[in-house]
C-alpha cells in the first residue's frame, strides 16, 4: 500500500527561543508534520521539552499534525499529558513500556494515532502481537538522544524488512525513519521502504528551509525510476 511521502522536521534542531516562528516557517516551506522529540534524561541521556510546549504550539495556532516521539521511561504516565496537549501521533519505545498493549490502547483511546519506535539494535519482534494496533512504526537510524548524528547504514536493511512486514500484513501503517536523514540520502531511504522522514539538522541547520524541503521532494520524486 503506497502512501504519499511525509516530511517531518524535528524541532529538536530549531531555535527554541523562537519556536512558534520556526514551526510556522518550516510549515510554510512545505513540511507536512511537526516532529516533537521528548527526552527525559533517563531513557536517553538528554533532556528536551514536555507536553506544555506541545500545548503552547497548538495554542499558538499550529494546525499541522504534531508527531510526538517519546524517549521516556516509564511511558504511560506522560501519555495523558500529551493527549490533553493535542498531540496527533504518539510513539514510544516498546522496551521502555511495562505494558506495550496498554500503552497503545491509552494513546488510541485518547484519539491519537499510536506507534512503536525501534532503536537501530532493537528487534522487531515487539510487533508480533500488536501489529494490528499500530498506526505507525518509527525506525531510528541513529541511537536516540541527540540530533546531528550520522545515518547508520545497516538500518536500510531493517527498513526493507519492516516494509515487507507491513505489506504482508495488509495493515495501514506508516513507516517513519528518524536520524541523519538529508537531501543526500532520502531517496535511498525511501527506496528501502520509508514513507515518512524526520529531519532535524538537515533542515533547521540550513538557512533556507524551503530549498532543503524542495530538494528532498525532488529526490523522492525519483524513487522507483531507473538510474543510469
Ligand atoms: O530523535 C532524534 C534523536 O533521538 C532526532 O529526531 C533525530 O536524531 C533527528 O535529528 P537529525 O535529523 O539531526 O539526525
Amino acid at each position: 500500500m503506497s502512501k504519499p511521502y511525509l516530511i517531518a522536521p524535528s524541532i529538536l534542531s530549531a531555535d527554541f527561543a523562537r519556536l512558534g516562528e520556526e514551526v510556522d516557517k518550516v510549515l510554510a516551506a512545505g513540511a507536512d508534520v511537526v516532529h516533537f522529540d521528548v527526552m527525559d534524561n533517563h531513557y536517553v541521556p538528554n533532556l528536551t521539552f514536555g507536553a506544555g510546549v506541545c500545548k503552547a504550539l497548538k495554542k499558538y495556532g499550529i494546525t499541522a499534525p504534531i508527531d510526538v516521539h517519546l524517549m521516556v521511561s516509564p511511558v504511560d504516565r506522560i501519555i495523558g499529558d500529551f493527549l490533553e496537549a493535542g498531540a496527533d501521533i504518539i510513539t514510544f519505545h516498546p522496551e521502555a513500556s511495562d505494558h506495550i498493549d496498554r500503552s497503545l490502547q491509552l494513546i488510541k483511546s485518547g484519539g491519537a494515532k499510536a506507534g512503536l519506535v525501534f532503536n537501530p539494535a532493537t528487534p522487531l519482534h515487539y510487533l508480533d502481537y500488536v501489529l494490528d494496533k499500530v498506526d505507525q512504526i518509527l525506525l531510528m537510524s541513529v541511537n536516540p538522544g541527540f540530533g546531528g548524528q550520522k545515518f547508520i547504514p545497516m538500518t536500510l536493511e531493517k527498513l526493507r524488512q519492516t516494509r515487507k512486514l507491513i505489506d504482508d500484513s495488509g495493515f495501514d501503517i506508516r513507516l517513519e525513519v528518524d536520524g541523519g536523514v538529508s537531501e543526500q540520502n532520502i531517496r535511498e531511504i525511501a527506496e528501502a521502504g520509508a514513507d515518512m522522514f524526520v529531519a532535524g539538522s538537515a533542515i533547521f541547520g540550513k538557512p533556507d528551509y524551503k530549498r532543503v524541503i524542495d530538494a528532498m521532494r525532488s529526490e523522492l520524486s525519483k524513487v522507483g525510476s531507473f538510474s543510469a
